[in-house]
C-alpha cells in the first residue's frame, strides 16, 4: 500500500477554522489528535490515504516546500514571506481572515518617501516589510521578533511594527495605531509541486477540499 498523505496544519487559530474544512473533506482525525495531554505530532485521519502533523504555522510552509508533508494549510502571510518556489495554492479556504499592518504610536509622524529614508521596524515578516518599504524608496531595517510584537514601541526595541491585524484589539490595549495596511490574509491550501506531479492522490483531495470550500460557503 502507498504511504500516506501528509497534510501539515498549523497548531495556532487556524486549526479550529480548518477542521470543519477537512471533515466536509471526509478527513477527521483520530481522538489523539484532540487530546491536550497527548504529545504525539502525527496523527491518522478517517481517511485512508491520509494523516496530519500539527506544526508552527511557518514551518508548515516549510515541510510542505520540502516535500516532507504534500500538503498544507497556511495563511498567505506565511506563503509570502518565504516565497518557497516548490509550493502552490490552488485554493483560498476563505477562513483566518486577517491583515498585515504597519502601526504605531498616535502621535507618530506620518511615514513618507521625503521625511524618512531609513526605518527601524519590529517584525515576524522581514521580507514583506522590506519589499513593502523598498517600493517607495524606504529602507526598512527589520529587528525579526516571534511575537508580542506590540511591545516593541512601548518598550524602545523600535517605533514601529508589522504584524497582523484583526479586530484591531491587541493594537489599542498597548496604545498603537494602524497606519497602512500591507497585505490581506487568508489561509491557503498549499501543495508540493513535485508530490502534485508524482502522486494522483494529491489532485483528488485537492478537489475534495475545493468542494468542501464550496459547500461550506453555500451551507
Ligand atoms: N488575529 C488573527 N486573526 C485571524 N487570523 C490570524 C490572526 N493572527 C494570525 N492569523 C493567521 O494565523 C496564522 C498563524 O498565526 P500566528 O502566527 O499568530 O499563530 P501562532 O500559533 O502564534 O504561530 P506560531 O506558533 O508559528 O508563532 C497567521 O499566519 C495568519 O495567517
Ligand atoms: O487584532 P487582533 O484581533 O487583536 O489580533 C491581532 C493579534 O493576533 C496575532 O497574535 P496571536 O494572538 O496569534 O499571538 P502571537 O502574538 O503569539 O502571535 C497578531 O500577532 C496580533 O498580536
Amino acid at each position: 500500500m502507498a504511504e500516506p498523505l501528509i497534510i501539515a496544519l498549523p497548531k495556532g487559530r487556524i486549526l479550529k477554522e480548518a477542521l470543519p474544512l477537512l471533515a466536509r473533506a471526509g478527513i477527521v482525525p483520530e481522538p489523539a489528535f484532540h487530546d491536550e495531554a497527548s504529545r504525539a505530532l502525527k496523527f491518522a485521519t478517517s481517511h485512508r490515504d491520509v494523516e496530519l502533523i500539527r506544526v508552527r504555522s511557518f514551518d508548515a510552509a516549510t515541510f510542505v516546500a520540502f516535500g516532507a508533508a504534500a500538503l498544507g494549510i497556511v495563511g498567505n502571510d506565511v506563503l509570502l514571506e518565504f516565497a518557497y518556489p516548490e509550493l502552490y495554492a490552488p485554493i483560498d479556504l476563505g477562513i483566518g481572515h486577517c491583515r498585515l499592518s504597519v502601526a504605531d504610536h498616535a502621535d507618530a509622524p506620518p511615514i513618507t518617501g521625503e521625511t524618512a529614508s531609513h526605518l527601524r521596524i519590529a517584525t515576524k515578516y522581514p521580507r514583506l516589510t522590506q519589499a513593502h518599504f523598498a517600493a517607495r524608496g524606504i529602507q526598512a531595517e527589520c529587528i525579526k521578533l516571534n511575537g508580542a510584537m506590540e511591545l516593541a514601541p512601548l518598550l524602545g526595541l523600535a517605533p514601529r511594527i508589522v504584524d497582523l491585524v484583526s479586530t484591531g484589539a491587541t493594537l489599542r490595549e498597548n496604545g498603537l495605531v494602524e497606519r497602512e495596511v500591507i497585505l490581506d490574509v487568508t489561509s491557503r491550501l498549499v501543495v508540493n509541486r513535485a508530490a502534485s506531479k508524482t502522486d494522483a492522490r494529491v489532485s483528488v483531495l485537492v478537489e475534495a477540499l475545493r468542494r468542501a470550500v464550496g459547500d461550506a460557503a453555500a451551507a
